[in-house]
């Protein structure tokens, strides 16, 4: 799914208006008819206070567009206007005169000295910044969204939460509201899947407006969400006659004293996404564990007992993956320099050796094209720098990746794939997957659909994505804290049966044609 700028979707309103000769303030109309909805299908008329507070701007007339379709349904509201500047927009002021036209007399609100009580039991409708903002809320408005949230109700933003900039970080944290659900229109956001604003929406969902179809369909973006569509046209069905050697060979390089069990997660990863034959390369202590715990992969060992000495094999895999358990003894940077020098198979590089790569930048120039990096945060800050906010950090990311003609897998609740200046943000996975050594596996399913003939970028988002949702499948019988790193790996199958379910389809009764009884 596309997911477009603030500027985009303003061209997208301006676009549909003209085509489909309709007048912006229908366009609000059907958005807030969207919202109503939304809430009325939920509520069903329950009788629950709903406070809505609605900017100056397009998202204040939302709000009030809303309150009155809401009173219209005999629910039971109050109505604030967040006073915080005389610029009122044009579709706030028809649908505020159409709110008087049924006698619902707003509260004005330009200070803090008299906020409207809020019951925990109550609703809040967020309509107070969309995304137009472009400058810090003035106090008061700060002091109100702390208002908001110590009345503990339920926070429900239209669009985005009031507060959050579209293309900018947050400069500080009390002038955002705290949405329990956001319902966006038409696109989602991009700032609901970084983490420092994501926190923001705990839950949102998409209404379509209507916004016109062609406009969005070829506009280009610069992020997409990646859910089951989109994985789906990649994916490469099994032949009748194949054999293991069609599905590639792996090699995994990894394991020091100690972590040896990053490597079996990893070819685990692997196997379980499908690489015809995998083979580990460890240090010797890494023999046994492996030849007892996971029969089906191969090992071949360094002349040390303890740590990779020198990387030498007489295999030709089709892809390879390194750094897992590597640990940054000399001995081992030394053998991965020279293995760099030597080597032009695909890679896959992460943990330690992305570390050791941070340390030493002119190694970056050995990586062979279209490496995958797959840095968490931290290892992420050690290649590309510190950065102020997300939206530096995707810069610079794409910069990097750029550079070094890399895919760049950047680690998160919302892993986001980097290449080619474009940004592939996960839909799957959850919090129990923060367990170690899932990591290690993501490396090694990347790794087996690299060596089963997917392209890296491809490999990349796919296995991003299997990797998240075999964790979610995994917890539906583990639960988040008991989620291991290897039940991951072992549900990839499942992961890869749920591509071809169709979604459920409630039941819905039939209309009864006469004619045919
Ligand atoms: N296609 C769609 O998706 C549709 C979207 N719709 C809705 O429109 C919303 C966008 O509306 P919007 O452009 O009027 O901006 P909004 O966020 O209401 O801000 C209001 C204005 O406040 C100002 N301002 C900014 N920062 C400020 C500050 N700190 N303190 C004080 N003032 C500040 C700034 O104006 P300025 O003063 O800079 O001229 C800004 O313009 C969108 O989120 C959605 O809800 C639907 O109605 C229809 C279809
Ligand atoms: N809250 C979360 N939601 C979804 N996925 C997560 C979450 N936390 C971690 N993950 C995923 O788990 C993996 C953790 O990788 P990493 O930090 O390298 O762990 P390790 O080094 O222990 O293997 C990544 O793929 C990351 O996207
Ligand atoms: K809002």
């Amino acid at each position: 799914m596309k997911i477009f700028s603030g500027e985009q979707i303003y061209e997208a309103d301006r676009f549909t208006i003209e085509k489909q000769g309709i007048t912006s303030d229908a366009l609000m109309e059907r958005a807030a008819m969207q919202i109503f909805n939304w809430l009325h299908l939920r509520m069903q008329g329950a009788p629950v206070k709903i406070h809505l507070f609605c900017g100056i701007g397009n998202n204040g007339g939302d709000g009030i567009a809303l309150a009155r379709h809401l009173q219209e349904h005999g629910y039971h509201i109050a109505v604030y206007v967040v006073n915080y500047s005389q610029a009122r927009s044009k579709d706030f002021l028809i649908n505020l005169e159409r709110l008087k036209d049924r006698k619902i007399w707003p509260e004005f609100l330009d200070s803090d000295k008299h906020f409207p009580e809020i019951g925990r039991e109550d609703i809040v409708v967020d309509a107070i910044f969309g995304i137009g903002l472009n400058r810090p809320p003035a106090p008061w408005v700060v002091n109100l969204m702390q208002h908001l949230h110590r009345s503990e109700a339920f926070i429900l933003s239209v669009d985005v939460p009031s507060g959050l900039y579209t293309n900018k970080g947050i400069e500080n944290p009390d002038a955002v509201v705290k949405a329990n659900f956001v319902l966006s229109f038409q696109a989602p956001k991009l700032v609901f899947f970084l983490p420092e604003t994501g926190v923001y929406s705990n839950q949102w969902e998409i209404l379509d407006i209507g916004l016109d179809q062609e406009y969005l369909m070829q506009t280009e973006n610069e992020y997409d969400l990646i859910g089951k569509n989109e994985v789906l046209p990649l994916y490469k069905p099994r032949e009748k006659f194949a054999h293991k050697g069609s599905y590639g060979h792996s090699l995994i390089i990894g394991g020091s004293r100690g972590k040896i069990g990053a490597v079996h997660l990893a070819a685990r990863g692997c196997l379980r996404v499908g690489s015809g034959l995998v083979t580990t390369y460890v240090p010797k202590c890494g023999l046994t564990p492996l030849q007892s715990n996971l029969p089906e992969a191969m090992v071949i060992n360094d002349s040390d007992e303890y740590y990779i000495s020198k990387i030498e094999f007489d295999i030709t895999p089709k892809a390879i993956a390194i750094g897992v358990g590597l640990g940054k003894e000399k001995t081992t940077i030394r053998a991965f320099t020279n293995f760099l020098k030597a080597n032009d198979l695909p890679l896959v590089v992460d943990a330690d050796a992305l570390n050791i790569l941070s340390e030493n930048k002119t190694l970056l120039k050995l990586l062979p094209k279209e490496s995958v990096l797959t840095p968490h945060p931290k290892e992420l800050e050690r290649l590309i720098g510190t950065w102020k906010d997300d939206f530096e950090k995707l810069k610079k990311a794409k910069a990097f990746s750029k550079k070094y003609d890399c895919v760049l897998v950047i680690k998160g609740a919302h892993t986001i794939t980097i290449y080619e200046g474009r940004g592939y943000i996960n839909s799957t996975g959850n919090p129990g997957m923060a367990t170690a050594g899932s990591g290690d596996v993501l490396t090694g399913i990347i790794t087996g659909l690299i060596a089963q003939g997917y392209p890296s970028l491809n490999a990349a988002v796919f296995g991003v994505y299997l990797h998240g949702r075999a964790g979610d499948i995994a917890i539906e019988e583990t639960g988040y804290q008991a989620l291991i790193a290897s039940a991951i790996a072992d549900t990839v199958g499942k992961a890869y049966i749920d591509l071809f379910k169709m979604p459920e389809v409630t039941q819905q009764e039939e209309p009864q044609d006469e004619t045919a009884k």
